[in-house]
């Protein structure tokens, strides 16, 4: 069967989050982190690992958010799963408040609403168990055994990865693993799946696999999905990577099909700096660099642009 082309993807996500959410108008933020500040405390040092931090997630949305070492990503993606508190800012996810939660209700949202994968391969599944025994776990315990092998045939298979169901995950490759910890993951029918450079470990080819895993679940499950990665090459496998810099979003590169005047489809790529509600915005570190941007620069206002000069030497 070929695969289905990157517009009919997003329509089926799209239409399959509409129901979900009960209606295209409640489709708004699912994710919400505005003005998110988490400073952390060592030896009298104060580290600033998120500094004002604005991010917007849509539900049924397939995002990638990218940074360097020590951008922030980390801190960011611990806070939205609910292991760690934010100092100051907003962060909500599928309603939940995650600044003033109960620790009960912190715990029924890491259960119920939201699903994780991790780097470490060996993280995600149990080693004993088959690739079938990993994906009915959660549900059971969950109580919900029955139906559990059926699910987990299904999902496995809509992973492609239905042949190993009897497979331990020492029998199976890094990629094969990942896939099934896709399914494991979404198991109980989570609203948001968080991946922690879930390809980290993986070659690109196999990586590309485990991606087309992620936006198969998007697609067919509705399921919002939001993967973490400090590499860069993840935003020709999704439709938005938001990028992180010193604890702040500070770009976006979008693509989208569309088709041409002769009936062909194209991707279109199209780069964005993020500005917040204080108008403040970061210019990508290579223009800087090609005009050697220095201190001050000036700006024009122009029509339709803002213009932005070298400023004058002292
Ligand atoms: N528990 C902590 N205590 C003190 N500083 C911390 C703590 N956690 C993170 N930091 C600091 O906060 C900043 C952001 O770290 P974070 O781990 O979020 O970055 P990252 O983008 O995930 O990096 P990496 O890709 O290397 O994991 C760094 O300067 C880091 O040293």
């Amino acid at each position: 069967m070929a695969a289905p082309d990157l517009a009919t993807l997003q329509r089926r996500a799209a239409e399959r989050a509409a129901a979900r959410a009960g209606g295209t108008d409640r489709l708004r933020g699912h994710i919400v982190c505005d003005g998110l500040v988490r400073i952390f405390k060592t030896e009298g040092v104060e580290v600033f690992a998120l500094q004002g931090l604005d991010l917007v997630v849509d539900r049924g949305e397939l995002v990638a958010i990218v940074g360097a070492s020590g951008s922030g990503k980390s801190t960011m993606l611990n806070v939205l799963s609910g292991l760690d508190v934010p100092t100051a800012g907003i962060a909500r996810v599928a309603g939940y408040d995650l600044l003033t939660m109960s620790p009960r209700k912190r715990l029924t949202y890491r259960r119920h609403t939201v699903g994780f994968i991790w780097q470490q391969t060996a993280r995600n599944l149990l080693p004993y168990l088959t690739a079938r025994e990993n994906v009915e776990l959660p549900q059971q315990l969950a109580r919900r055994g029955r139906g559990a092998a059926k699910r987990a045939q299904e999902l496995l298979g809509m992973l492609g990865v239905g042949e190993l169901a009897n497979r331990r995950p020492g029998e199976m490759s890094g990629g094969q693993q990942q896939r099934v910890a896709v399914a494991v993951a979404v198991a109980n029918n989570p609203e948001v799946l968080f991946a922690d450079e879930p390809t980290g470990e993986l070659d690109e080819a196999t990586a590309a696999e485990v991606f087309g895993a992620l936006r198969t679940i998007n697609a067919e499950l509705g399921v919002t999905v939001v993967i973490v990665t400090h590499d860069h090459s993840v935003s020709s496998q999704v439709r938005r990577t938001v990028q992180i810099r010193d604890g702040r979003t500070s770009a976006e590169v979008r693509r989208s099909a569309r088709l041409s005047e002769d009936g062909v489809e194209e991707l279109i790529t199209e780069e964005y700096a993020v500005i917040d509600r204080s108008g403040r915005l970061q210019l990508p570190a290579t223009f800087v660099d090609e005009l050697a941007l220095r201190e001050r620069v000036k700006l024009t206002l122009e029509p339709d642009h803002v213009a932005v000069f070298p400023g004058q030497e002292k």
